[in-house]
């Protein structure tokens, strides 16, 4: 729920709630991720977004002590919250930035989470700072508590952005913070060569502009990329690493760990870390939920590809990360015909089985909010494409030949293949199709390895 100051004035809460402030309050995630950790903690409360006014904040945080157990700012009320409150931690006093603030017991304490999501996301990917070389891209609130982290953590850290004085600033704030800090501040022309980690805190290539980078390139010794955009899942400045040498992380752990740290303060829960793991998948569902809605302006994700190149496996996944409905369009066929797919193709012919499938697809297409996996055979016709393009993005799931091969050993549920020359004719079927999937869809993810499969297409959307 978004409230407006007006609406927040009115407010009156029926569970123990908490808040966003910030302003403006584009498209978060926040309210999304708080009640996923809170269903994971089992508790009864709510998570509002509140559009605060900078003029505002003030009054809006008075209304805060009085309704709400605790809040999170977000931009531009970080800083300005802080001579509201009557304490702070000393991550937030050293970076002037608080995240979250508690009510307890009539006082206000801040406290910055921020810090903590950044370092427990850079400890899941195995990351190092002590005596990286590390480069930061930004200077304002994400990249202090960047720079703090590297800071304290013994990086080497070189500070780079449009406007170098400001760079400076936060370099000097550094300075004064952390001692024996090393940082560097340098233009974007003459960054060290020995770079290894690159941090990108500024908000170049969020949605919807999301071809921008900050760098054009990324220094040759480059070993981890971090951005702290989530949307999308895959930055450009992501996309600058050569995946044989460079790992790379968007934003959405951070963002989720971050929510965490504050619940542990506001509450005292806290979340093993096989729960963050399945928040954290669905975030990213939710995510590309939102893409697919604002983005591309569709409803569903459809998935085609070859037989045996995993649409059934990967879209029952698809729909439970996604929060979305599962269909798959050859057993919608069968149970609405009442007829298994081989005796269709035995008894009544290919050729009658293409024209119910047409006709089912054409009707599943206009349900709104599904994944719907097609049958191998689906977008050999032309019209079936355009009726699952209209509503939904299509997704071509491009496995390996030798995998598809292994996929459909065991099974004999395919007419099509169910001949002693099974081997030649999927090849040959699937020579004859291979362009196609390419050609229709919107997107194509490959991989040999089903546990990877999921997790690329939810970020290709
Ligand atoms: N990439 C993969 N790695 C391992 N097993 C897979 C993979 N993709 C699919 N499978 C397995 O292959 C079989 C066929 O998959 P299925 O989802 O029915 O494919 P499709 O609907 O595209 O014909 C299933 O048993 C599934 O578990
Ligand atoms: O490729 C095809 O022409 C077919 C694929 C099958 O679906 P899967 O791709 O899910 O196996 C099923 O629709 C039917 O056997 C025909
Ligand atoms: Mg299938």
């Amino acid at each position: 729920m978004l409230l407006s100051m007006e609406e927040f004035r009115a407010f009156q809460p029926k569970k123990p709630t908490y808040a966003l402030f910030g302003w403006p309050l584009g498209h978060t995630m926040s309210p999304e991720l708080h009640a996923q950790l809170f269903e994971a903690s089992g508790q009864d409360a709510a998570y509002i977004g509140v559009a605060v006014p900078p003029d505002d904040l003030a009054e809006a945080f008075d209304l805060a002590k009085a309704k709400l157990r605790g809040i999170n700012c977000t931009i531009p009320h970080k800083k300005a919250v802080i001579e509201l409150l009557d304490g702070v931690d000393t991550a937030a006093r050293d970076l002037h930035s608080v995240n979250t603030v508690a009510f307890r017991d009539g006082k206000a304490i801040g406290y910055n989470t921020d810090i903590l999501g950044f370092s427990e996301s850079l400890a899941r990917d195995g990351v190092t700072l002590r005596g990286k070389k590390v480069l930061l891209l930004g200077y304002g609130g994400a990249a202090s508590v960047m720079a703090y982290h590297c800071a304290r953590e013994g990086a080497c850290l070189t500070i780079t952005g449009r406007n170098l004085e400001k760079a400076a600033a936060l370099q000097q704030q550094i300075a004064e913070t952390v001692p024996h800090a090393r940082v560097a501040v340098y233009s974007r022309r003459h960054i060290p060569r020995d770079i290894q980690i690159v941090l990108n805190s500024t908000p170049v290539g969020m949605y919807p502009k999301e071809n921008l980078a900050p760098l054009h390139y990324l220094p040759h010794k480059t070993e981890y990329v971090f951005d702290a955009i989530y949307n999308p899942p895959v930055t450009a400045t992501m996309r600058l690493a050569n995946p044989r040498k460079t790992a790379t992380r968007d934003g959405l752990y951070m963002l989720v760990m971050q929510a965490a740290h504050a619940q542990t303060i506001w509450s005292g829960v806290t979340f093993e870390p096989a729960s963050c793991e399945t928040i954290l998948r669905r975030t990213y569902g939710k995510m590309a939920v939102k893409r697919l809605h604002e983005k591309y302006g569709k409803k569903n994700l459809v998935l085609c590809g070859f037989m045996g190149s995993g649409k059934t496996t990967i879209g029952r996944k698809l729909a439970r990360v996604t929060g979305l409905d599962f269909v798959d369009a050859d057993l919608y066929l069968e149970e609405k015909e009442g007829m298994k797919i081989s005796d269709i193709f035995a008894q009544k012919g290919e050729a009658y089985f293409r024209d119910r499938e047409t006709a089912y697809i054409r009707e599943l297409s206009q349900r709104d909010g599904i994944v719907l996996s097609l049958g191998g055979g689906a977008v050999l016709r032309p019209e079936n494409v355009a009726a699952v393009k209209e509503t939904g993005l299509l997704i071509h799931l491009d496995t390996p030949f030798y995998r598809i091969l292994k996929n459909l050993s065991y099974s004999n549920s395919r007419p099509l293949l169910n001949r002693p020359d099974k081997q030649a004719e999927t090849r040959r079927l699937y020579n004859a199709r291979k362009a196609i999937y390419h050609r229709v869809s919107d997107t194509s993810v490959r991989s040999p390895k089903l546990s990877e499969v999921l997790d690329k297409v939810v970020k290709s959307v």
